[in-house]
């Protein structure tokens, strides 16, 4: 008997709002541990906004609020007292267009390291090998880390974003649509890895590319304007989904 799935997040009632636009509307989810979750729908049905919610990306914005609970190993990621930084160590983020900072591929890793850790030279030396290890990119720049992590090709340079979220040892990795930027082998190369990682995160992507999603993903999540319409096993919700919204979308009827 295969062991049973842990929960690593549960949203209860999850609404958002932006000012008085009701975007998420009493979502409800379990994202199991250790597992590829893709969350797939149409333009403006809500993905992306969901998945801000779970590092709290939108309270660095004015008059976006969420209500309801989503709770992080049993601690609400919403609640006021929730130390944020705290959070965004715990739950990292890659987006749509690859963000390297404008400093050396090496200092990409480090600066984050160094914002939780401090590692004397020898330590960040191996902490920065490591996250570029398992980011798939160590032997492609194991011999310029010190050149500009901007000179990159952009299939590296999300790579380098991939390596600086695990370098801080994250338990979550919130993925934004993370190769809608990249040419069909450097999208191959990030869905390959995100294979690879799911054995030490739990890994959360927004795709617009359902065949992105059948790929990589054990569990599936289809939104459908605001509300969360149907979630299960990846297999499942594409050859048998229970409901006909689903089929329609994944049969290509509308979106
Ligand atoms: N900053 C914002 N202010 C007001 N409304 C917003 C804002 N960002 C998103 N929305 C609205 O919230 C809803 C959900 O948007 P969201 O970007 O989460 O959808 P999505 O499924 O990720 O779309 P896409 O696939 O096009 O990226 C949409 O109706 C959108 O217009």
């Amino acid at each position: 008997m295969p062991e049973p799935q842990k929960t690593k997040i549960s949203v209860r009632h999850l609404d958002f709002f932006y000012g008085s636009n009701h975007s998420l509307r009493d979502i409800n989810l379990d994202v199991p541990e250790r597992q590829v979750t893709a969350f797939i729908g149409p333009s403006g049905c809500g993905k992306s906004t969901l998945l801000r919610v779970f590092n709290r990306m939108y309270s660095l914005y004015p008059g976006q609020r969420a209500t309801g609970e989503v709770l992080l190993d049993g601690d609400n990621v919403l609640a006021l007292g929730m130390d944020v930084n705290l959070l965004r160590a715990k739950v990292g983020m890659v987006f749509q267009k690859p963000t390297p900072f404008p400093m050396s591929i090496y200092d990409n890793i480090a600066f984050g390291i160094k914002l939780y850790e401090r590692l004397r030279k020898v330590e960040m030396d191996e902490r920065v090998e490591q996250a570029l290890r398992q980011a798939a990119l160590w032997e492609e720049v194991k011999d310029k880390l010190k050149t500009s992590g901007l000179g990159l090709s952009g299939g590296q340079q999300q790579r380098l974003c991939i390596a600086r979220a695990v370098a801080v040892k994250p338990e979550v990795i919130l993925l934004d649509e993370p190769t809608s930027a990249l040419d069909p082998i450097a999208t191959l190369k990030i869905e390959e890895l995100v294979s690879e990682l799911r054995n030490h995160f739990t890994i959360l992507i927004v795709t617009h590319n359902m065949q992105q999603a059948a790929r990589v993903s054990d569990y599936t999540a289809f939104m459908y304007i605001g509300e969360m319409v149907e979630f299960g096993p990846t297999n499942q919700l594409f050859t048998n989904p229970s409901k006909k919204q689903t089929e329609d979308y994944i049969t290509g009827r509308y979106g």
